[in-house]
């Protein structure tokens, strides 16, 4: 399988190469030349297989380029029930990733059963082990320099400390963390890992990787690597969950399900969208935004407008406060028949802060066969929803798989089983949790009182030269 960017000025590269290449030279996203196709057949094999075993079946589609014998054991070591342990409602953890059932047909998936409490685990325990493997293979060390609006970066830290030939660089937004997120990251003390907490928005922190990403002697010198979904193993890895939920919610592979999920940086659902470009029986996906509803307007109008940090709110489901969404660049570049001369021109404007409009082009009427569709949610809707769902079902949600449960209570269809992904548990958002529900949401006896610990954390300007100099003077 080679993978080619969506800006179509990169050679097309092998899996291994673009792990820990991350953004494509031209600065586009990489993506495989064509989807892998799921036959029936796979399905009925694959419905009795653990979650490990899935998980092999569906990588070993992307990733030729690691033997299957090692491929088989990383992936073997990464998906245990030890590591995905923190299950709560009674969940099974040897399903690593399995279902809440709330009603008849409405069920939540527990993606956050992992180190950090939250579904970036689910792909970045995978990278962590990845890269230990190819760095191992080619003697090589890599220096990952990252953005979080705060769980990719406690994810990645959790994945990567300790490993002698990674260092972590995880920019985060000053203060806009909750308290639980920051204690996770700037708590560790671990030499391979530096937390700069930036002056601005998420987006900013994402413009500095990319922008450094983007200076190709910097990068190669300086052995920059991404954990970012931009990075494709992180899109590859979390497919796999989409297939589980599919299986669990359903008797036969002649069944359909719809998915919601909690959206801002356009990584997780980009899964689904891939999942269902397989063959997967998808129906719907349902991509929820919190007030930061830039991906809402642009299903509901064809108007994709990035805001700037400005016009980014800073809200109770703080890790879905993005305005500019980097995978959003691979889905287009499917909705625009993978054209990568379309793209450069739409991102052209993009990159300007402009927005651009498909309403009014012929890609727009094809918008339908993708199965996508959107809502929002506010703070009082996500207040309302952690409330309904832990009175109607006794299930407490987070802030951001509450925005993902109202939406998907607005547009659910009749005889559809219809999977939220939770993304996050409550006990990393404990100030919304208190005030929505009075109560304490509990936390695994290994993270009591981390909020107490020292913290290692350096702020700076959103300076991509500042940056970089950082980066040099601890690598
Ligand atoms: C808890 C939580 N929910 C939802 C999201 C949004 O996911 P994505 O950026 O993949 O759209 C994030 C961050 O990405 C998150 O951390
Ligand atoms: N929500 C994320 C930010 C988006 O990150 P990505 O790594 O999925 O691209 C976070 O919590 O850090």
């Amino acid at each position: 399988m080679r993978y080619i960017s969506t800006r179509g000025q990169s050679a097309p590269q092998a899996f291994c190469d673009i792990l820990l290449g991350g953004l494509a030279p031209d600065g586009g996203l990489y993506l495989p030349e064509s989807y892998p196709q799921v036959s029936r057949a796979d399905l009925d094999a694959w419905r009795q297989l653990s979650y490990a075993d899935l998980a092999y079946e569906i990588l070993s589609k992307f990733i030729t380029d690691i033997p299957a014998d090692d491929l088989k054991a990383i992936v073997a070591k990464t998906y245990t029930a030890d590591v995905y342990r923190f299950t709560r409602n009674g969940g099974n953890a040897s399903q690593i990733t399995p279902l809440t059932k709330l009603d008849d047909g409405l069920y939540t998936q527990e993606l956050s059963n992992g180190p950090t409490l939250a579904f970036k685990d689910m792909a970045m325990q995978l990278l962590g082990n990845l890269f230990e493997y190819v760095l191992d293979k080619r003697g090589e060390s890599i220096n990952i320099l990252g953005a979080t609006s705060g769980d990719t970066g406690s994810a990645a830290e959790y994945a990567m400390r300790g490993k002698h030939n990674v260092k972590v660089f995880m920019l985060s937004p000053d203060g806009k963390m909750s308290a639980f997120q920051r204690a996770q990251m700037y708590s560790l003390t671990d030499a391979n890992i530096f937390n700069i907490a930036v002056r601005g928005m998420f987006d900013d922190a994402q413009d500095i990787v990319k922008a450094v990403s983007n200076d190709a002697a910097f990068k190669k010198q300086y052995k920059i690597g991404a954990v970012n979904s931009i990075n494709w193993a992180r899109v590859a890895a979390q497919i796999v969950y989409y297939f589980q939920g599919y299986f669990l919610a359903t008797q036969t592979n002649d069944e359909q399900v719809s998915f919601c999920v909690p959206s801002g940086n356009f990584g997780n659902i980009c899964a689904g969208h891939i999942a269902r470009m397989m063959g997967l029986p998808i129906k719907q996906l349902v991509l929820a935004t919190n007030e930061n509803d830039v991906l809402d307007e642009f299903f509901r109008t064809g108007i994709y407008r990035p805001r700037t940090s400005a016009e980014t709110s800073v809200t109770s489901s703080p890790s879905m406060d993005i305005s500019k969404a980097s995978n959003f660049e691979r889905f287009v570049f499917d909705l625009v028949g993978r054209d990568p001369v379309v793209i450069r021109d739409l991102w052209s404007k993009v990159d300007q802060g402009k927005a651009f409009d498909l309403s009014t082009t012929v890609y727009w009427k094809d918008l339908p066969k993708f199965g996508f569709v959107s809502g929002r949610s506010s703070h009082t809707d996500r207040i309302n929803t952690i409330r309904f769902a832990q009175g109607r079902y006794q299930v407490m949600l987070d802030t951001h798989t509450a925005d993902g449960l109202k939406v998907a209570l607005e547009k659910r269809q009749p005889g559809v089983p219809m999977i939220v992904l939770e993304t996050a548990q409550p006990a990393k958002f404990e100030e919304t949790i208190r005030e929505a529900l009075g109560a304490e949401p509990v936390r695994p006896a290994e993270l009591a009182g981390i909020e107490n610990l020292e913290q290692h954390v350096v702020v700076m300007d959103p300076d991509v030269e500042a940056i970089k100099r950082f980066v040099v003077e601890r690598v």
